[in-house]
């Protein structure tokens, strides 16, 4: 049975959030919050790869009863699409990340917070009300007290995670920041970094950021000394990385290119996975984000081997567009569809999503299955 959500009239799909959401920002704004990097390659394939991948659903399966439900960071949540790390949420909405966490905990979904978060991460926690698992963002700074302070306040908080970004030593260039000047308005605070000053441009904050990298795989096995919260790895695109980072002790990982932020030229996060599935090989859980706009991503995903998504712009669209309810117009949407692609492919369980649900676009432009493309073996 569908159960449908209740739309506005105007929002029908994570597309409409995207032009009605970016409609209410500045133009700055919605430039940093939209854009990629350079050309914007790996940020237009991110979305657009999904269409390589098509669908073979199973028929005559009784879908009376569907369950869209999934574990994430050991707790249970209503269905497999979490809320992504992005800094800046208040440049959309002035709830900022509690709107959002409203919003998560509300629909009984994972948030991730960025360390560049407007809210702080305690007033996140609030705004939550221990409902929904929470993981930190981190962005590794220069000063290690500055790094101690906000794993032991997350840790306070009842986070359960450490979201380690590595793929962000050096900004990516990203072409509009630079023709807008784009610098965060003197008002907003960075909630989680109160010793900061946020007016400026993110080359300012990325300055601090060196240490990210500084101590190489063994930066893992020090954080997993001084926490006793889980550490993930976020921005893996490789199985040779995965392989390291589960040699080095990550307890998880999240396949992305950060939105096509980062690197541009980078393949979307889709073709990405299989092959870090398979790297993987079940020692540690495997998310993706990026790009995911549809429940039928959602399930292409699951299908490549991810357990997990997460989503980056559809909630700060769904936010700009109205606040709270906004965001969770967004993850209804995503769930409806989620439920509608389950119950057509014949899957009740998110557990029953099965590569063999897949074909892939060849070069001749014929589908073929994934074992026959050799693509599950990458
Ligand atoms: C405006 C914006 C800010 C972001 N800030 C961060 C950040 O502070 N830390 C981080 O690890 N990733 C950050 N990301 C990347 C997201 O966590 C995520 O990888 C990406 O948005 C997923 O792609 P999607 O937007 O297509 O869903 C940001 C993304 C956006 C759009
Ligand atoms: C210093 C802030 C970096 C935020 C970020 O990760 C992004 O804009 O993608």
């Amino acid at each position: 049975m569908n159960r449908s959500p209740s739309y506005d009239g105007l929002v029908f799909t994570i597309s409409d959030l995207a032009r009605e959401g970016s409609a209410k920002m500045s133009l700055m704004a919605r430039d940093y919050l939209n854009g990629g990097s350079m050309d914007e390659q790996t940020s237009g394939d991110n979305c657009s790869a999904y269409a390589r991948y098509r669908l073979r659903p199973r028929v005559m399966v009784d879908v009376t009863c569907i369950d869209l439900s999934t574990l994430c960071l050991s707790s249970r949540v209503s269905f497999p699409c979490g809320i992504a790390p992005a800094a800046g949420h208040g440049l959309a909405h002035p709830d900022a990340e509690e709107g959002t966490g409203r919003a998560a905990a509300g629909k009984e979904v994972a948030m991730c917070l960025s360390t560049w978060s407007n809210s702080s991460l305690e007033a996140v926690a609030a705004s939550t009300a221990g409902r929904v698992p929470l993981a930190q963002q981190l962005s590794l700074v220069k000063d290690e007290d500055t790094n101690l302070q906000l794993i032991r306040r997350a840790e306070a908080a009842g986070y359960r995670a450490l979201f380690v970004t590595v793929d962000c030593v050096y900004l990516g260039k990203r072409v509009n920041e630079q023709r807008n000047g784009f610098s965060y308005p003197g008002h907003l605070k960075w909630g989680n970094l109160p010793h900061f000053n946020p007016a400026g441009s993110l080359e300012t904050a990325v300055g601090w950021m060196e240490y990210e990298t500084k101590g190489g795989w063994e930066t893992v096995r020090w954080l997993k000394g001084v926490t006793s919260m889980e550490v993930w790895l976020k921005g893996i695109l490789t199985p040779e990385d995965a392989e390291l980072a589960v040699e080095a002790g990550a307890d998880g990982l999240i396949v992305s290119n950060h939105g096509g932020r980062q690197l541009d030229g980078v393949p979307a996060t889709i073709d990405c996975l299989a092959a870090i599935v398979d790297a993987v090989a079940g020692r540690i859980p495997v998310h993706l984000d990026g790009g995911i706009r549809r429940g039928s991503d959602m399930f292409k995903a699951l299908a490549l081997g991810a357990q997990h998504v997460w989503i980056g712009r559809p909630a700060v669209w769904g936010l700009a567009y109205k606040g709270e309810e906004g965001v969770r117009l967004a993850l209804n949407l995503l769930e409806e569809e989620f439920r509608i692609v389950m119950a057509l492919m014949g899957c009740r369980r998110v557990g029953e999503i099965k590569r063999e649900h897949l074909a892939l676009m060849g070069s001749d432009g014929m589908y073929r299955t994934l074992e026959s493309t050799g693509k599950a073996k990458m």
